[in-house]
Parts: C-alpha cells; structure tokens; sequence
C-alpha cells in the first residue's frame, strides 16, 4: 500500500467529518426547520445553525470547535496491515490538528496537560475489524464532550422521574429511552440524534449504542419490534416540547436507531448515546492496493445547501414577534443588567473573555489575570491558529455547557464584578440566585454554531493562562453583532427551569404502557 496516500486518505476524512455535515443529517436539519414557526426562539436559532453548516462548508472549517474524541472504526481484508492504517491515522490527526480542522483536544487525565496534537493514551480511538470484502471501510465520528455528557445507561428495573417504573420488557426499555430525551434537555444541542443499545454488559451496551450512530438517518430497521420502537419514539419525543437548544419548540429529536444484543441473566442495560444536530459521521472506502479512497460514504441523496440567509431570518422573525433587542458593551452596569428580562435577544459589541472548566476552578482561588469588573465572560474553548508573525486567529468558537461551572459560577461573579456569562443549556439554581443578588445576567449562545460566532469576533486582543491549553485558556476577544438570548435573569426568571418543568410534566404523558 501506498503509505503516503493512505495517509491522505485519512486527512481527508477527519476534513469532511468537521467540516461538512453528512447529506442524511443535512435533510433531518431541513426538516425540522420547517416545522417550526416563524419568529420563535426555536426557528431563530435553527436559522443559525444552518447558516453555520453553510459557513463550515464554505470555510472549510469546524462546524464545531468541540471536534470530540475522534473515534474510527476500520474493517479490513484479511491480510492487510492494520498498523499500517493505524500510523497514518495518527499522522492525519495531527496534521488535521496543525491544520485548524481539529481542536487540539486531548488532555492529560491527571494532570490536565493538553497534548496539543490530539494524541494521547487511548486517543484517537481506532477499533479494527476484519471482514471477507477486498476493500478497506473506514469511518470517522467526531462526537463532542457536550453531548457525550448527556449519555445516560440504564440498569432494569428502575424507576424513572415522570414515567414510574420501568421494568425488563420493550416497555420498559421505551420508557429509559424517553427519558433518556428528557433527562438531556438543551445541553447536548438538541435537537438531538440517539443511538441505543439494548442488552450486552455495560461497556458493550454503550459500544452497541455509539454503533447505531453509524447507522444512515433514514434506514429502516430490520426488527420489527425495534422498528416499532424507533418510529415511536422519535414521533413521540418531539411532544416534549424541549426543542433545539432547549428553547421550547416542535423538534427535539432529530433521529432514533436502536440496537440488541444479548445479555446475562442478572443484567439488563439500556444505553443511550445522545449526539449533538453537529451529528459529524462520515466514512470512505479504500483500496488496498493504492491506499485511496474509491467511494464516500453516507452519499446518498442531493446534497442540500442552506444559503446564508440567518441574518435575515433572524432580523424578520424578530420582527415579526417584537422580540426586544438589546445592544451590550462592557463595562456594563447593573443598572443595565437589572433591565434585562428573559427572552430579550442581546447583541453584544465589544470585548469579552473566555473562560471554562479549568479557569472557573482557577478564579475560584487565585486573582484574576485582568480587571473583570463589569466585563463578560463567554464559555468557550475555541479552535485558534498562530500566524507566521505570530497572531492568533480565531477558526471557531461557539459556546461550551455551562453547567458544569456550576458549582463555581456565582461566586465568581460576584468575586470579580463579573456582570454576564454566555454559554449554552443553562445553569442550575445556584447561579440563578446568585444573578438576583449580584445584578447578573445568563446569555444563551447557539450551541455548536461556532463558525457563526467566529466571523462575530473580530480580533484577539490578548490570552492569559495559557498554561492550561487552547481550549482552556482566557481569549481576550473583541466581537462585534455577537448574539445571544437572555436565558436567565436577575429577577429569578430562567427558561431553563421553564422548559425542564413543562416537559417532566409533558414526560408523564408517555406513562401508560404500549408495547406488550
Ligand atoms: O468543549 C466544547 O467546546 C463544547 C462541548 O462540546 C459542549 O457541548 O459543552
Ligand atoms: S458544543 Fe454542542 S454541537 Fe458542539 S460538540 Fe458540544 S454538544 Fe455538539
């Protein structure tokens, strides 16, 4: 085999998997884009993930700056050199990493060091299979950290919030699976794909359901019984009302492909894997003769392209609905903070600042590295590339979840004077009270639109704490029309709150038994 070529193979896929949306994920978006109405918060923000799909496409560039734990699964003649396939892999990773088309992501469990290549002890996850075919099938998913958080397994029986128990039948495996749609909410970017594993032990239950994954949007399951369950629960799901990025609206389930396998007597798991609408699969066929790719895969089908339109979406829907529009530069008082109410769309000019998971534990007990009185703070790990004169460059950059600042969130805030954090699916009650006390303010962002959010900012100014990584450090970046919807409030509003009780009580509705 030609190693070279191999191995340009190999970069290609990792380019198209981050850079262009499969055709099947394509009409699934389209789909429910025509579902919701006008002027909603749900069709607003659908607008903009597909004028970032178009971006991605254009630029090829992430779609996400999340580019996930990129997981290959390879199956060979027999006889061909799986170390081979395995080298050219990993220099493709890195080369796709240089390149911008991978977030540097791969980080040291134990003492947080990012390898700045995207290797690592089990990184890239590469899982080889032989097979009686002559050519090579490779595939390529690149699943984010935000939704692979919302995968849940369930041990039967069990009793589940809203649904009551669930015990060790196709009822019961309905049932985890609706409320394995619930239990995510907006934080995984719905509207959401779900791959489900019925049966096997609890490492080859989540393995059977990351599989289903691979499977095309539109196939029809041979099982009867799973094709039942599928059809049910994606027609069923989308009467949640969770809706894309948990705004409330028709579409919270994009897709549903079940699983089975066998089990051992005394265990009977459901897992659910639950990816992002930045559903980034792809996969080619390769000859071993030459090392290239004879076919794409997931092809079937037009290829649909979603002009650039957003902005105008944007600007007519909220016409049409009066949504209120508010214009932020920081500093910012609280003065204006307190004038803010759930619902208002902000766009914000002027600096912010990121800051995630390891400068949230940071703030907690150092000073900040720069005055953040009145200043806001976006929850973002972005792609960024160095120039040759030294500039950094921003090639992505949408939001991360926010919950899991938590735990720190308020008393950051009040800590430094902060007055806004941006990010996406919400924060829990802890912060909501401490926006009332404090004078702030919860921005929601549009979860993986990160090329939509790139072109918004316009220059970095600045980075501290590098020493955590380039998805971890403070950007100091200067943005300009950058929005975001008010989510969460100073008067103890937060529509997170709103949705996760509206669709626990839309939950119970699934209660009574279906399948016999
Ligand atoms: O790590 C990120 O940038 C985002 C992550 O995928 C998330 O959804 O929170
Ligand atoms: S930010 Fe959202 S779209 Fe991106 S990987 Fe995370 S869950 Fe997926």
């Amino acid at each position: 085999m030609n190693l070279e070529k191999l191995q340009e193979s190999m970069y290609q896929l990792i380019v198209e998997t981050s850079t262009n949306l499969p055709k099947d994920v394509r009409r699934a978006i389209k789909k429910a884009k025509a579902q919701e109405n006008a002027g909603t918060r749900a069709a607003m923000s659908l607008a903009t993930i597909t004028d970032n799909i178009q971006m991605a496409d254009e630029n090829v560039s992430p779609i996400c700056q999340d580019t996930g734990l990129p997981t290959f699964k390879i199956k060979t003649p027999v006889g061909v050199n799986q170390l081979e396939i395995n080298a050219a892999i990993l220099h493709a990773i890195k080369q796709a990493t240089k390149d911008g088309k991978l977030r540097p992501n791969s980080v040291d469990s134990l003492t947080g060091e990012n390898s700045g290549d995207n290797l690592g002890f089990g990184v890239p996850v590469v899982k080889f299979e032989q097979w009686e075919q002559d050519y090579i099938d490779a595939r390529l998913i690149l699943k984010g950290g935000g939704c692979e958080n919302k995968n849940i397994q369930y041990s039967l029986p069990c009793e589940l919030e809203g649904l009551g128990r669930a015990g060790r039948d196709l009822d019961g495996i309905r049932k985890c699976i609706m409320h394995s749609v619930y239990q995510a909410q907006g934080q995984g970017c719905s509207a959401g794909f779900i791959g489900v594993g019925i049966g096997g032990d609890r490492s080859s239950g989540y393995d059977l359901a990351k599989a289903q994954l691979f499977r095309e949007v539109e196939d029809v399951n041979p099982i009867e019984d799973l094709r039942k369950l599928e059809e049910y629960v994606l027609e069923n799901a989308n009467k949640l009302g969770i809706g894309t990025m948990g705004f409330g609206g028709e579409t919270t389930l994009l897709g549903c492909k079940i699983g089975v396998m066998h089990r051992i007597p005394a265990s009977f798991f459901v897992s659910v894997a639950y990816n992002c609408w930045a559903y980034r699969r792809l996969g080619v066929k390769i000859s071993p003769e030459t090392g290239a790719v004879i076919e794409w895969l997931y092809q079937e089908g037009e290829k649909i392209s979603f002009a650039s339109e957003a902005e105008k979406e944007v600007a007519a829907s909220s016409e049409e609905t009066a949504i209120r529009e508010v214009v932020l530069q920081a500093p910012i008082t609280e003065e204006q903070i307190r004038e803010l109410k759930v619902g208002d769309v902000v766009r914000i000019n002027g600096m912010m600042y990121t800051g995630r998971d390891a400068i949230h534990k940071y703030l907690s007990d150092h000073e900040a590295p720069i005055d953040l009185n009145g200043q806001i703070i976006y929850h973002c790990g972005p792609v960024m590339l160095k120039d040759d004169a030294g500039n950094w460059h921003v090639k992505a950059a949408g939001p991360t979840t926010s919950i899991r600042e938590e735990p720190y969130q308020g008393d950051i805030m009040k800590k430094f004077g902060i007055r806004a954090v941006i990010g996406k699916g919400g924060m829990g009650p802890k912060t909501l009270q401490a926006l009332g006390e404090h004078g702030g303010v919860y921005l929601n962002a549009i979860g993986g639109a990160a090329q939509y959010y790139a072109d918004c900012i316009k220059s970095v100014e600045g980075v501290d704490l590098m020493q955590f990584g380039i998805p971890e450090a403070m950007w100091h970046l200067k943005v300009e029309g950058f929005t975001a919807v008010v989510t969460m409030d100073s008067h103890g509003n937060s529509l997170h709150q709103d949705v996760s009780l509206s669709s626990l009580e839309k939950l119970s509705q699934f209660k009574e038994r279906v399948f016999n």
